[in-house]
């Protein structure tokens, strides 16, 4: 393991924004944290980076003794921190410096970054005539000018065009082939989905679930056969699980689908040109939420989606 966090509790005066989080995240891994706006993600993920100090419980990373974590931990925070009239070099410069690089080494280091967001062609201009994908990158970018193993990533995605996340998708497959271990919070299932090995769900302050993300899925969701066709469903399938009307045909969710196809396709055997559609809907980690929570992961979703993605997403 390379962090340990143990019954991490954390109060801003009387409201108690974390209870007991304990997680445990290996190497090389990314790691999702997952929750509705108010849960606690930011808070946790500022206590990993020492913004935070005054909560309880213990954050250990392997082989750092209790405390002195900062320098293996990379942050880049949810909010843009960047100074808008100084380039990206000079905003680099300016955080390798906070972490002790000077002269040669800082500036070698920064052109190494530079490459690794790409934007080494845009180095030299200003931030305020970046795009906000460009920002987000460069945000990224000044956390990783001291070559941190541990990078902490607050919704590093909220604001930007498609190009630019998957730019930043492929960064962090990079970063994690080098090793280096991240921390990833999001609103965005599909991306956790896409990008993470683990995953921890938080709601008020708790952990709900965790663990690997193909495990949740097989624990918690049950996947779906979808029929749609001009004949009547098989009376047999209603053994196999619950039916629902679904986009113009049936849903039939079950832990069986193979034997569900099979009466499906038999039915259909003498006219198959009236079957239409017939195929397995895989459970996502949105279904795991709602089985665990009853609620959608954010009531607030297409508004924040519009806003991320000016209205495209
Ligand atoms: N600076 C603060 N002062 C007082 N309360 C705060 C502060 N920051 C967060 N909180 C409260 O702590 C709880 C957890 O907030 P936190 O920002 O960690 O959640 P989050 O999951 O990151 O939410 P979001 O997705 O909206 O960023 C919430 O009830 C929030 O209102």
């Amino acid at each position: 393991m390379l962090l340990q966090i143990e019954q991490v509790t954390s109060w801003y005066g009387k409201n108690e924004a974390l209870k007991q989080v304990s997680l445990s995240i290996s190497k090389g891994s990314c790691y999702g944290l997952v929750g509705p706006n108010g849960a606690g993600k930011s808070t946790l993920l500022k206590i990993l980076a020492s913004i935070i100090l005054d909560y309880q419980g213990k954050i250990q990373i392997a082989n750092q003794p209790n405390g002195s974590q900062k320098d293996q931990i990379g942050y880049v925070p949810q909010e843009i921190c960047l100074e808008q009239n100084l380039s990206a070099i000079s905003n680099l410069y300016f955080f390798g410096r906070l972490y002790g690089l000077r002269g040669k080494e800082l500036r070698k280091r920064a052109a190494e970054v530079l490459e690794e967001i790409g934007l080494s062609e845009r180095g030299k201009d200003k931030v305020m005539k970046y795009s906000g994908g460009m920002k987000r990158r460069l945000n990224i970018g000044c956390a990783l000018m001291h070559g941190p193993k541990l990078i902490i990533m607050d919704e590093p995605t909220v604001g930007i065009d498609p190009q630019s996340r998957s730019y930043i998708f492929q960064m962090i497959a990079r970063l994690k082939k080098k090793g280096c271990t991240i921390i990833y919070a999001t609103h965005y299932m599909e991306e956790i989905e896409k990008l993470c090995d683990g995953v921890a769900f938080i709601d008020q302050g708790k952990i709900i679930e965790h663990g690997a993300v193909n495990e949740l899925l097989q624990k918690h969701a049950i996947p779906s056969v979808f029929v749609k066709g001009n004949q009547a469903l098989p009376e047999e399938l209603d053994r196999f699980g619950k039916v629902t009307n679904h986009h113009g045909g049936y849903l039939i969710t079950t832990n069986t689908p193979i034997p569900v196809m099979e009466a499906v396709l038999h039915r259909y055997q003498d006219e198959p040109e009236e079957l239409i559609q017939l195929e397995i809907v895989r459970p996502r980690l949105e279904d795991v939420f709602f089985s665990l929570t009853g609620n959608e992961l954010r009531d607030d979703k297409k508004a924040l989606q519009e806003q991320a993605m000016g209205g495209k997403w």
